[in-house]
């Protein structure tokens, strides 16, 4: 499709070749929890016609922990991993039956993918998820895509499928992305307070900077606004614009009409590892670095090095993503750290030459290598 200008504008939407649509639990569940079937044949139907006119769909849907609720007779949503997972792994088949069968009665066939956050991270992984997504669009498959929660841990786990359906996108190449929800979009203040107005249209996020959101979602729902507006920066800061309305206005969100928010895509493509690195959910440690490291990394080609840390905070293992924080107590960067925190209290404030000369080869790497390391904001 085109460049910056249509993907400035709703007409980016009904332009788009390749849309990813993510819809969330809230949208999916009655009152009583259970999966609200008619709300998941209303959503394929608008998704079978796009099909069939053309557009491929990949489609994010969370709804699996809430598909468990009823059969393993829980009282509520469970907030405990071990349950959490259990009534995944009994929803997620359940959820994917019911989109099977309704999609089947439109004549397109779905192919199930779960996807963790280290298939973003991990390059070959990160092909791998690519690969079998692009030969699924390619067969004239619809993708359905959710987190693989039965077998994710609390450290590496996307938790809401937001910022999933970001990186799918970026991952698939999308032209824009569709996330539906239970209300029609950002609003100037959280909706359900009196007089609260739809926002329209976002063309930049500083725009909203004080729009009040909370984290708090629906009572099914993970996240709230706060991990859409995450989601919508991964996605707009690479190139990919947004719409974010409720689920009934699917079919008009994908036609370019005004529902919900459209959110304009400002940046170019970057790196999906880059991405993630930028807005991991866990970052696990902090590092401390002085004025001069601060700057060498602000400038954008050096890595930083042993000699500019002046103090570690967290626990953390060599891969996992920690923040620079400068003197002034300001995030710098993140990156990934390549020490665990044990081994870096001997190593700070020291040169390179001496700690390969006391401590010996190995010792003498960088803390956080470049191509680990993200700015503040990519
Ligand atoms: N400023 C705001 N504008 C719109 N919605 C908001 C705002 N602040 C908080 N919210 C809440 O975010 C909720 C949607 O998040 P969530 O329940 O996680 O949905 P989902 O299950 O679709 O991911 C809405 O129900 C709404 O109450
Ligand atoms: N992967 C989880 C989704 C977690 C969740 O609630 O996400 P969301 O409804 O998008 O805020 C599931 O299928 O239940």
């Amino acid at each position: 499709m085109g460049g910056v200008t249509l993907a400035r504008t709703r007409s980016a939407l009904p332009a788009a070749r390749r849309v990813v649509v993510k819809i969330g639990s809230s949208s999916l569940t009655g009152t009583d929890g259970h999966l609200d079937l008619d709300a998941l044949r209303a959503l394929v139907e608008v998704l079978a016609k796009a099909h069939a006119d053309g557009t491929q769909v990949v489609l994010v849907t969370s709804g699996a922990v809430a598909a468990g609720i009823g059969p393993l007779g829980l009282p509520a949503r469970p907030r405990d991993l071990a349950t959490m997972q259990a009534a995944a792994s009994v929803g997620q088949g359940l959820l994917v039956a019911r989109y099977a069968e309704a999609f089947a009665h439109h004549g397109v066939r779905v192919g199930q993918v779960l996807l963790t956050a280290e298939d973003t991270v991990r390059r070959l992984r990160y092909k791998n998820a690519q690969r079998s997504l692009s030969r699924l669009l390619a067969l004239d498959v619809v993708p359905v895509v959710n987190e693989n929660d039965a077998v994710t841990t609390d450290e590496l786990k996307f938790g809401d499928n937001d910022r999933l359906a970001a990186l799918v996108s970026h991952l698939v190449r999308a032209d824009a992305l569709v996330l539906l929800t239970d209300v029609d979009g950002l609003h100037d203040r959280p909706p359900t307070h009196p007089g609260a107005q739809r926002i329209s249209h976002v063309g930049d996020l500083a725009e909203i900077a004080d729009v009040p959101v909370t984290s708090r979602g629906s009572a099914v729902g993970t996240g709230g606004m706060v991990t859409k507006l995450e989601s919508v920066r991964i996605a707009t800061c690479s190139g990919i614009p947004v719409v974010l309305t409720a689920a009934v206005n699917a079919a008009r969100a994908l036609a370019g009409d005004d529902v919900g928010t459209f959110f304009a895509a400002t940046g170019r493509r970057a790196s999906a590892r880059r991405l993630w690195i930028a807005h991991a959910a866990r970052v696990r440690g902090r590092l401390h670095v002085d004025d001069g490291a601060a700057r060498a990394v602000l400038g954008g080609r050096a890595s930083l090095l042993p000699a500019g840390i002046t103090r570690v905070e967290g626990d953390f293992d060599a891969g996992d993503p920690v923040e620079l924080v400068g003197p002034d107590g300001v995030v710098v960067a993140r990156g990934l750290v390549a020490f665990d925190s044990h081994e870096l209290p001997a190593l700070l404030g020291r040169h390179t030459s001496d700690l390969r000369a006391s401590l010996g080869e190995g010792y003498d790497r960088e803390v956080v290598h470049r191509d680990d390391l993200v700015l503040n904001g990519v």
